[in-house]
């Protein structure tokens, strides 16, 4: 592990809350101890959000004010803006004090422990996609129920079984996929924050871009831990890395359809490559 490094005061600062806290320094992920660790605790959260989300959505019980709505939305995005900043920092901290080099972030030593800071974000971005869930109940109480898209649910559900087997697994390049992810949420959020406001910003399909760059960019840490996997002695988490490529890949799939649907009929899912050069 590098020694402590202090460039400035506000740095300093910020590495002794988010990382060198004993909370974050301490932290261990133990399966069955640390809350949301088991199997049982996956299960019965991914199966409530999907039976939830088609009772409501079939049977809209809430009844709230538009205007209270807006504000309740507005203030959940700007929670979600903050939470996400917070983790990117923590994550960026992290990955740069405890890392010995970037080849290290990639490709964690096999049997590596899932603890301490790097382990921390992780486990907080795996909590904050639990409460991302609310995403789908604002929806739901909206009675905008187009907007409630196969895409939308998909991503929900299996973000958090993503995180859970990250963190199981102690997998490699998960920090640098959190810190990617928060990056790219504290945009959509703020995208999703203005909407609230009743304002439609005219950047829309720079967030949708910006999150295809991030599962290219995840496309690449990955091919790069799987080279380090096979051709050294190993990475932490393979398998980990495997379902995420795998989700990664339907998710990369589904948002092009969303960009060709959204913004214009030049990109198909056919044409990915095209996309991508
Ligand atoms: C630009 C996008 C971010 C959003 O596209 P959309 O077509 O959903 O956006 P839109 O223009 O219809 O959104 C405006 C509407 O969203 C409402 N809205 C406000 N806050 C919201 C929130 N937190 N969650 C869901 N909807 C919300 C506004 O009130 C407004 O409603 P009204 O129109 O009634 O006024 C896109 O790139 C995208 O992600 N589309 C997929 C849909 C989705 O669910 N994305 C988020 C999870 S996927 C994800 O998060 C991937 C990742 O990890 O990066």
């Amino acid at each position: 592990m590098n020694d402590t490094v202090h460039i400035n005061p506000l740095f300093s600062s910020l590495q002794h809350l988010l990382v060198e806290h004993p909370t974050v320094l301490h932290f261990s992920w133990t399966q069955g101890q640390t809350l949301g660790s088991s199997p049982l605790f996956l299960t019965i959260t991914v199966v409530s959000y999907l039976s939830l989300t088609l009772f409501l959505s079939n049977n809209p019980i809430f009844s709230v004010a538009p205007s209270l709505l807006r504000r309740i939305t507005a203030f959940h995005n700007f929670i979600l803006i903050i939470i996400s900043l917070i983790m990117a920092v923590g994550g960026t901290l992290s990955i740069f004090t405890q890392a010995p080099s970037l080849h290290y972030i990639i490709c964690f030593p096999t049997n590596t422990p899932p603890k301490g800071p790097l382990f921390f974000w992780s486990y907080m971005f795996y909590l904050s996609k639990i409460y991302e869930y609310a995403d789908t109940l604002l929806i739901i109480m909206s009675k905008s129920i187009k907007r409630l898209s196969f895409l939308h649910v998909y991503h929900h559900a299996t973000v958090v079984i993503m995180c859970y087997v990250g963190l199981h697994t102690a997998q490699s390049s998960f920090p640098l996929v959190l810190v990617t992810n928060c990056l790219v949420h504290v945009f959509m959020y703020w995208y999703y924050l203005l909407c609230s406001l009743g304002l439609r910003p005219k950047w829309k399909r720079l967030v949708t871009d910006c999150q295809i760059l991030q599962f290219m960019a995840s496309f690449v840490m990955m091919a790069w831990m799987f080279y380090s996997h096979f051709t050294g002695s190993g990475c932490s988490g393979i398998w980990g890395s495997c379902f995420s490529a795998a989700f990664i890949s339907t998710l990369l799939v589904l948002f092009v359809d969303f960009h060709s649907k959204s913004y214009s009929a030049k990109i198909k899912v056919g044409d990915l490559c095209v996309f991508l050069l």
